[in-house]
């Protein structure tokens, strides 16, 4: 087996687990045994940690066939019964493959890109216009992350958390995190079902029959909103309803089509809200604790746009600072350190080591977006030059900054949506707001030397803070541009 930390007897690497930003301790472990590919134990499970491009590629990318799988959840599938999450489905199977290609043909190509580029401007000029007089900025994003999706998906522009898809959305969102943090580590770890005081059973049985009911809700409820609106001629153009007017006009769908696609768009929010939440976090962060970066970004819009208006995407190619701004945050504050876990299907040797069939790979992005020798100097500090070359255009060699949004066939599909979505938020943001006076939750001031933790989670969220959001254009600007919707 490759080094690693070497455990004890009986518990092996349990306790060796870092309990705070995991990935940077990987990271030391990768130094202290001089190796980018490390093993763990715990009773019953083998982990590897993949900690350079290398490797990532050579298993991940090159060996897809057999590492693209994920831990299996007694708990998810069994007990909630949500085997439509993508994000889950066991790999290679045709169930997993359909849902990637539906995925992939609704969400992102032909007319869609174009209506998904339309729905993030128009979310983006919702968020700008509710940041006017909102006291709660981290609310603002998170709707505008969950408007986002819906808009792309069903049409659906929801003004507040109050509307009933949301509520049940989040409620099985709060679940699955649940989930994630106590009941699904018994299927990693399947030993500490063994050990006492762990979960109640009873508390999760009534957990997994309430997700069980939303779980449908979530599947079929916008179904008949969209119906409805296109019965009535005012559904918007999105994924659910181009998909439902095919059909009116006699594009007969399979069962299974329909299946697929109500799992799909269900998807999208699952796996697409708080990721896009927590980028747009850290956008906000980056910005507030870097206001140079913030000042030259807004002096490039404000040339670019050459005037008191907002910025779309035929401004794109003109703002190639705002671009490598984006990417930087992608880099610099990885929404999720370690992507998600994978897992082999065969047994399989690498460099002379035995990787057994189940074990579970963990690759560290974290560590692959902070290497010196793919992204230059001091990665640890946020610094948007990076991508750019000198003769002012995004640089295009940075490619492995794709590696945030996962490896091989298991990358990110909405990963283009988000790209785009993130960048026009950030563009709009910039140009209406000077956000400043950034302060922890104690209330002592950051700056780009404050030391950071974030949460030590498959999501990564930063930590809280407060800032200001100064309006810098004429506040008509962004009533008139939400009015015209
Ligand atoms: C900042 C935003 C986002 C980030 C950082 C992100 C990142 C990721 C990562 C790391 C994975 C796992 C890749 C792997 O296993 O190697 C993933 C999977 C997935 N993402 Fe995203 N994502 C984002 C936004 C979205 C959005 C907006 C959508 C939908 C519109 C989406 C849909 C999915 C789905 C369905 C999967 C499961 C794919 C599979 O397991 O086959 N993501 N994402």
């Amino acid at each position: 087996t490759p080094p690693g930390p070497p455990g004890l007897p009986l518990l092996g690497n349990f306790l060796d687990l870092p309990k705070k930003e995991a990935w940077k301790t990987y990271i030391e472990w990768g130094k202290k045994y001089n190796s980018d590919f490390l093993s763990m134990k715990v009773p019953g499970q083998r982990f590897f940690i993949l900690n350079s491009s290398k490797v990532c590629h050579d298993l991940l990318v090159k060996k897809s066939t057999i590492y693209s799988d994920r831990p299996h959840s007694t708990m998810l599938y069994d007990l909630i019964g949500v085997g439509w999450l993508i994000v889950f489905m066991k790999a290679n199977t045709e169930y997993w493959k359909i849902h990637r290609y539906l995925f992939r043909k609704e969400f992102d190509s032909g007319d869609s890109t174009s209506v998904n580029k339309y729905h993030a401007l128009q979310a983006a000029r919702r968020l700008i216009h509710r940041l006017l007089t909102s006291k709660d900025y981290e609310g603002e994003l998170r709707l505008a992350a969950v408007d986002l999706i819906l808009s792309i998906t069903y049409g659906i522009t929801p003004t507040s958390f109050e509307h009933p898809f949301i509520q049940v959305t989040e409620a099985i969102n709060k679940i699955f995190a649940d989930v994630a943090r106590g009941g699904y580590l018994v299927d990693v770890f399947p030993f500490l079902k063994y050990l006492p005081g762990w979960i109640p059973g009873i508390q999760f049985q009534g957990m997994a029959s309430r997700a069980r009911t939303y779980a449908k809700d979530v599947l079929t409820g916008p179904y008949s909103e969209i119906q409805d609106q296109l019965n009535s001629g005012t559904a918007l153009s999105s994924v659910a309803s181009r998909f439902f007017s095919e059909m009116q006009e006699g594009n007969n769908r399979s069962e299974m089509e329909k299946e697929v696609m109500r799992n799909v768009l269900a998807n999208a929010y699952l796996a697409g809200s708080d990721t896009s939440t927590c980028a747009l976090y850290n956008v906000v962060l980056a910005l507030a604790i870097h206001p140079e970066v913030q000042k030259r970004a807004q002096k490039e819009l404000d040339d670019v746009l050459g005037g008191p208006s907002l910025p779309d995407f035929n401004d794109y190619s003109r703002l190639p600072y705002v671009t490598a701004l984006v990417n930087e945050v992608f880099r610099c504050y990885p929404v999720t350190p370690f992507a998600v876990y994978h897992v082999s299907t065969q047994d399989d040797v690498y460099n002379g080591y035995e990787i057994p069939k189940g074990s579970i790979l963990i690759p560290n992005a974290y560590a692959l977006l902070h290497d010196e020798s793919l992204f230059g100097p001091n990665t640890d500090k946020f610094n948007p030059d990076r991508f750019i070359k000198p003769d002012g255009t995004v640089n295009p060699d940075l490619s492995n900054i794709e590696v945030a949004f996962g490896f091989g066939r298991r990358a990110c599909p909405g990963r283009f949506i988000a790209k785009d979505t993130i960048w026009v938020m950030a563009a709009s943001i910039l140009t209406a707001f000077e956000i400043t006076d950034p302060l922890d939750m104690n209330g002592n001031k950051l700056t780009s030397e404050s030391t950071l933790e974030f949460t030590n989670a498959m999501i990564s969220f930063p930590p809280r803070m407060k800032v200001t959001f100064k309006p810098r254009i004429p506040e008509s600007i962004i009533h008139d541009a939400v009015k015209h919707q």
